[in-house]
């Protein structure tokens, strides 16, 4: 039998950086493959979260190339303020050491292990260190260090440390090498196509493997870093008010009121009258039993839910819309920013977009983009909350086919903002399901799923009303003929009449010039869309036409392929007004027709 005295001869601490190097699993470093996307994600985290704070714009650059075999150079660099150079080992060489744990606000990065474990991945899948090079300032020398991990210790190894040129004022860039595979490139360029779409404001340029990308930013608007707040009473528990209840000089009443958001003095009364405590009670003095009985009276008082103004980030309704118009060809996308809400004392919030159709494929499972705090989550959709609401919606009610997840040309992109984002592990790949969470992003799903169904309904009435007038139109013609036969009269120009039943202005190529001149006769239109079909594929104008239908044409159209004139203003210069007057259309082909809706 083994005795006591032979195990603790075995028993020792465990430093974390063991623990990881041996469970990397639990960061996102299960797979040679997975590492370069989470080393990828861990410092673009970094860098839009350093940029934030420092609220400049972010414009961050990454490169992945091969150097030999299985052995990837990996390097991400930023814009952002830069690191303190007695600072730099520590973040990169000591799992959990960073400036977010403590802060209750909305940031990409929590924990304070993401960099420093794709350091400790790189030196033991490489063994080489990791080459950090940061600047703070135009008075500063940039510095550049090497460092690894002393994993018995999680103590950082600098090996070494200089002073180099850089023509960046300010930031940093990180080097780190390790074997890996790039076989899932295609996941690495979604990933940053996801960055791009969520945080409008960053420029993310990358070259991976030799093929560029690039994400513009569709906004210049700085973010505001979101701001700390103090914890909420209900959002605590025991081992927490004890530590923070050592060393405390103030009186209880004080104590409450300055360390907890949402309490005033009301609420920290009738806190210290429901715990039978006086409000001058030295906090450091309270027995065991008296911080249990506090904590029960602050989570049984009513205190109202915990400020999101200022420590959470929407993204916004408009700047997902235009994220996703930038990434995406739909005909219908529409956003929604729920407002705030608590769970355990953790503000958070839920916003949501549903896009539709257009260039989305038409057919199997639609595409869910699952984001937290402005992250995208790329792996473990099944066991995320978003994932699981998403299933939870009954979108057939909204014209959507569904076979537990919806199908078909959906694009479907929540966003979890949280001061405390309940990920599942501390790879942060998906969401844990709390009801509150899951209450909301249905909630918004439903709300956009109306308007969908308003959108699909709108746009199969005004198929059928142009199919009928089209199918009157197919016969004028013949009609006319008749007619002109009868009482023995020139045929009419069709056109005008043609156009009158389908509110629309309907001209083919008339003249051999390379110009088609339109007549709009007497509506009132508001705006006038032009749309050009090529009646040699697409006789009956049924297919909306798609972009590259007009390649033949012009530059105008080529770029622009349905052209909304305003009111009095002409396009080619030739439109005059909008009780009529003639649009000048150059450059189309002998096949094309053109079509001007009216909107009247
Ligand atoms: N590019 C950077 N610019 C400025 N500061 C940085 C940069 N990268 C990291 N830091 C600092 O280093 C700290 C540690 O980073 P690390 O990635 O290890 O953890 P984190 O981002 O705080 O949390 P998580 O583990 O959830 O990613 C950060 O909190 C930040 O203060």
């Amino acid at each position: 039998m083994v005795l006591a005295e032979d195990l603790a001869s075995s028993q020792r601490s465990i430093s974390i950086a063991e623990f990881f190097e041996k469970n990397k699993h639990l960061l996102g470093f299960d797979s040679p493959t997975r590492g370069i996307i989470t080393t990828i994600k861990e410092a673009v985290d970094n860098a839009l979260d350093a940029c934030e704070e420092a609220e400049v714009l972010p414009d961050i650059y990454i490169e992945v190339k091969r150097k030999t075999g299985d052995l990837f150079w990996i390097m991400v660099e930023d814009n952002g303020p830069g690191i303190m150079p007695e600072q730099v080992p520590f973040v990169f060489g000591k799992l959990l050491y960073g400036s977010r744990f403590h802060q209750i606000r909305q940031s990409r990065g929590q924990q304070g292990i993401g960099i420093s474990a794709a350091v400790l991945y790189a030196q033991l899948t490489s063994g080489t260190p990791a080459v950090v090079t940061t600047r703070t300032g135009p008075a500063t020398p940039a510095v550049r260090m090497e460092i690894q991990i002393k994993v018995a210790t999680n103590e950082p190894k600098v090996l070494s440390n200089k002073e180099v040129p850089w023509d960046r004022t300010h930031g940093t860039r990180v080097e780190i090498e390790f074997t890996s595979t790039l076989s899932a490139k295609k996941r690495l360029i979604e990933y940053l196509r996801y960055t791009g779409v969520v945080n409008p404001h960053a420029r993310i340029r990358a070259e991976i493997d030799g093929e560029p990308f690039t994400s513009e930013r569709v906004s210049n608007e700085v973010l505001v870093c979101p701001k700390a707040i103090k914890p909420h009473p209900y959002g605590i528990e025991l081992g927490m008010l004890k530590r923070m209840a050592e060393g405390e000089t103030r009186p209880l009443l004080e104590f409450l009121t300055s360390e907890f958001s949402r309490v005033g003095k009301k609420t920290a009364e009738e806190i210290c009258s429901i715990a039978s405590l006086r409000p001058a009670a030295q906090v450091k003095r309270l027995n065991a039993d008296q911080q249990r009985s506090l904590l029960a009276a602050m989570q049984q008082v009513k205190v109202p839910a915990p400020p999101t103004s200022q420590c959470l980030s929407p993204i916004g309704e408009e700047l997902m819309v235009r994220g996703l118009e930038a990434e995406f060809r739909m005909d219908f996308v529409k956003a929604r920013t729920r407002p705030s809400s608590v769970f355990s004392g953790h503000p958070f919030m839920v916003e949501a977009a549903l896009g539709y159709g257009g260039k989305l494929p038409p057919e199997g499972n639609g595409q869910i983009m699952r984001f937290a705090n402005r992250v995208p989550l790329i792996y473990q959709q099944g066991a995320c909350a978003i994932t699981q609401s998403v299933a939870g919606v009954n979108w057939k009610a909204y014209g959507i086919g569904q076979q537990g997840l919806p199908m078909g040309p959906v694009l479907i992109l929540v966003h979890v903002a949280s001061t405390n984002v309940p990920f599942t592990s501390e790879s942060k790949d998906a969401i844990a399901s709390i009801p509150e969470i899951e209450k909301e992003i249905v909630l918004a799903l439903q709300d956009l799923g109306r308007d969908l169904k308003a959108f699909i309904s709108r746009r199969d009435r005004t198929k059928l009303q142009e199919d009928r007038a089209r199918a009157i139109c197919a016969i004028i013609p013949d009609i006319a003929l008749k007619v002109s036969e009868i009482v023995e009269k020139p045929l009419p120009d069709l056109t005008v009449i043609e156009g009158q039943i389908m509110h629309k202005v309907v001209a083919r190529k008339r003249t051999t010039t390379g110009r088609v001149v339109l007549s709009v006769h007497n509506y009132t239109a508001k705006d006038v869309e032009v749309q050009v079909y090529d009646i040699s594929t697409d006789p009956a104008l049924d297919a909306v036409p798609a972009p590259d239908f007009v390649s033949p044409l012009d530059d105008t159209f080529t770029r622009v392929w349905r052209v909304i004139l305003p009111p009095g203003q002409g396009w080619e210069a030739s439109y005059t007004g909008a009780g009529g007057g003639s649009l000048d259309l150059r450059g189309i082909s002998e096949q094309m027709k053109v079509v001007v809706d009216l909107d009247v």
